[in-house]
């Protein structure tokens, strides 16, 4: 007999034992390069009918201690994100292989901006599902986490609003399909941005956490973020870049010369709370990846926060730093924010759940200077070595 495809783990395939038969076809995940997958097939020809029954049976017992594995998931499609490929790429590539690997889905393509976000905020049935699944780019992963999130804090009676509220995480994980422009948050978590390696790391239900930054403003609630807040040039960019949505990912081009010709600074005061000893540093080198132990670290140390004393409370808040200037642009990184045209991001060691964001403050300089700074971003580890960018 044939050896079978590396571990269980890896298979794809849940079988009718109802029909008898001597082959026994085996779907599994294989690993390609650059952190791609892809889905391959074998096929075990069994002397008899109740051998290959017997084998089946044995597969089957297997699969079903995978309960990782989602079951049932719903799906929002965005067919205007990227260059609009959404649905074909959702019903060529993605739909065929949950097909394979027994899982269902509910399929809604969005009608307009915010579809999704109100529908998961209010009337989707969430107990009928695993997961949610978004096909689309990093604006509709956006719409995702604020729909679940803010319906999961309603659902517990928690005032989001309040920026020292203690969110109630989601039972429900999220998928992400990868359709849109720059598909960073796709790309820095799961290292590339290919559909089929998307939807095979959603069947063999690999989960990966991430931090959730909440935005206030006052007693006003903003946003929720997972990947790059930025005030001044990334913000101009993004703003700019909305209104030139008809040019598809090219708009991020041409904004983005604008906004660099433009050469604005924002005068201001930034304050942060710096992170404890030990909890990785932005310029540290280590790259986080599936089972990052700064990240897992982290979480023994928030639940010694939430043992703290009053006076540990109290000499946190005297920890806060302090830095006033003149800055082109100030960005929280709260993961590398990788993609395509700066495969290391912008922050190559920032952290995907260690509770902390890298504060990225640029300050005002010349266009040669920022320009030189930005052409880092498509090349460099080190994306703050110049004298003008602070990081922490
Ligand atoms: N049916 C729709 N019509 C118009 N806009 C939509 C629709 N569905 C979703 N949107 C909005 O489209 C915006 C952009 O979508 P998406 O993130 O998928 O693509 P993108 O902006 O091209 O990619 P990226 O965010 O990776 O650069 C989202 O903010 C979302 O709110």
């Amino acid at each position: 007999m044939t050896a079978l495809p590396q571990s269980v783990e890896t298979w794809l395939q849940r079988y009718d034992d109802s029909a008898p038969t001597r082959c026994l076809p085996l779907s599994y995940v294989r690993r390609t390069r650059q952190h791609q997958w892809r889905c391959s097939d074998v096929s075990f020809h069994c002397a008899s009918q109740a051998l290959c029954q017997q084998w089946i049976q044995v597969i089957n017992e297997q699969l079903s201690l995978l309960t990782n594995r989602p079951k049932r998931l719903l799906v929002y499609i965005n067919p205007y994100g990227g260059k609009q490929q959404g649905k074909r790429i959702y019903e060529q590539k993605v739909a065929p292989l949950f097909r394979r690997a027994c899982i269902s889905a509910d399929v809604i393509v969005t009608e307009c901006a915010n579809h999704a976000r109100d529908h998961l905020k209010t009337e989707a049935n969430l107990d009928k599902y695993d997961g949610v699944v978004c096909v689309g780019g990093d604006g509709m992963f956006s719409e995702i986490v604020h729909g679940l999130v803010t319906r999961t804090q309603t659902d517990h009676g928690v005032d989001q609003s309040r920026a020292d509220a203690e969110l109630v995480p989601c039972s429900l994980r999220i998928g992400i399909i990868p359709a849109g422009s720059t598909d960073c948050i796709c790309f820095g978590t799961v290292g590339t941005n290919d559909p089929v390696t998307s939807a095979l790391h959603i069947i063999v239900g690999d989960s990966q956490p991430m931090d959730v930054c909440s935005v206030h403003h006052g007693d006003v609630f903003l946003r929720y973020s997972v990947s790059l807040l930025g005030y001044g040039f990334y913000g101009d960019v993004l703003t700019d870049s909305e209104r030139k949505r008809w040019l598809g990912p090219a708009r991020y081009d041409l904004s983005g010369v604008k906004t660099f010709l433009s050469h604005n600074y924002y005068e201001g005061t930034v304050s942060y709370l710096p992170t404890a000893d030990g909890l990785g540093n932005p310029r540290d080198k280590v790259q986080c990846r599936s089972g990052c132990h700064i990240c897992q670290h982290k979480h023994s140390s928030k639940d010694k926060q939430w043992e703290m004393s009053e006076e540990e409370e109290k000499s946190d808040k005297d920890r806060w730093s302090t830095i006033h200037g003149k800055f082109i642009a100030i960005n929280a990184a709260s993961m590398s924010c990788a993609c395509p045209r700066s495969p290391k991001g912008l922050s190559p060691s920032a952290h995907l759940a260690d509770g902390t964001t890298d504060l990225i403050l640029v300050r005002k300089c010349s266009r040669l200077d920022f320009f030189r700074h930005l052409l880092r971003h498509t090349n460099k580890d080190d994306q703050v070595g110049r004298k003008e960018v602070a990081v922490t």
